[in-house]
């Protein structure tokens, strides 16, 4: 189902949330909104799944405008908030029931035990909730939003937090869903090689404004990174990897993934990354061409802020894309 997003404006008070973003969710995709910390990304999300109005503009999700829906905004929307809670002494299967019972669905029990089988709870079913991980936690948030079948899955930021297994879990869910359904998934991540993997398109905000969006591949083709390449360094142990990320700090760009220090740097900088590095601390490189932190760092600034840094100077840099796009 087709997300349409039209100039949409929020505030909060003096607060500018979103500042007439316009994109376009293809039907069927997977599709990823990306942005630094405050950018607006649970704001455009509270507003497409029905659960504020904007202050100007349209979102329509399959032709219907999400603002005038009222509760049919429910049977095309699923959510699952970036923070889900649960009543602790309630099993997984009876969360479920709950929520089925609320969307008043029929066959609740296949349902349940569908939605328990595609997020991997099965046989966790029938234990409470405050014996669920993290991870479980996630995984039962996303059951209740999957049970009714929704067209639209909206998932905020659904791996934060998670261990390295809880995300690849959930990733396997979320490709799992984007290849065997029609399901229309938009997601936020601050995690680019995590959008990478799961997404085929992308929409990037920054202070409330649309820098840049469509297809993964086209943003990549349209950025001028003919110069740079990224050097990926696998640490040796846990205890090596704040030495490395300190070795490499002025090296270029430089972003954490669960298994790698990654530095985006000019193609010649590259072997002066591997040179700065004590071997001893390294398990193992590889020099790649970049991908979407090169098109992330290309659209927003040139010294990008680090995105888990809440103290990150918002104003760090110049823009370099201002123009509003439409995928
Ligand atoms: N209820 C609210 N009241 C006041 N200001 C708000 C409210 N909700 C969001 N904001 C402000 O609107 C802006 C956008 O916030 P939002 O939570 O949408 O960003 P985000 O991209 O989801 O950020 P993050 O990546 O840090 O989660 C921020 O400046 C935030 O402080």
């Amino acid at each position: 189902m087709q997300i349409t997003i039209t100039d949409v404006r929020k505030r909060y008070g003096d607060v500018v949330a979103l500042d007439g973003p316009s994109f376009t969710v293809p039907s069927g995709s997977t599709f990823g909104v990306l942005g630094t910390n405050g950018a607006g990304k649970t704001t455009l999300f509270e507003l497409l799944v029905g659960h504020d109005r904007p202050d100007e503009g349209r979102i329509e999700v399959g032709g219907i405008d999400v603002a005038e829906a009222g509760h049919r905004v429910r049977e095309r929307v699923a959510f699952l908030p970036e923070h889900a809670g649960f009543p602790p002494a309630m099993t997984g299967r009876e969360v479920l029931d709950v929520h089925a019972r609320i969307r008043g669905l029929t066959n609740q029990r296949e349902r349940i035990d569908d939605a328990l089988e595609t997020v991997g709870l099965a046989d966790a079913a029938d234990r409470a909730v405050e014996g669920y991980s993290n991870g479980m936690g996630r995984r039962l948030g996303l059951a209740a939003a999957l049970i009714a079948d929704p067209p639209v899955l909206v998932l905020d930021e659904p791996t934060a937090g998670l261990d390295p297994r809880g995300v690849a879990a959930f990733h396997q869910t979320i490709e799992r869903l984007g290849r065997e359904t029609d399901t229309t998934i938009v997601l936020s991540s601050h995690v680019l090689s995590e959008v990478e993997r799961l997404c085929d398109d992308v929409a990037i905000l920054e202070d409330g404004h649309l820098r840049a969006a469509g297809p993964i591949d086209d943003l990549r083709s349209e950025t001028d990174t003919d110069d740079r390449v990224t050097v990926s360094l696998r640490p040796a142990n846990d205890q090596a990897r704040p030495d490395l990320l300190e070795a490499v700090q002025d090296c270029g760009d430089v972003t954490e993934t669960d298994d790698a220090i990654e530095v985006t740097c000019d193609r010649e900088a590259a072997f002066g990354v591997c040179g700065t590095v004590d071997p001893s601390l390294l398990d193992g490189f590889e020099v790649r061409e970049p991908g979407l932190e090169a098109v992330f760092q290309d659209v927003l600034t040139d010294e990008a802020p680090d995105l888990e840094d809440e103290d990150a100077d918002e104003d760090a840099g110049p823009i370099r894309a201002t123009e509003e796009v439409s995928a």
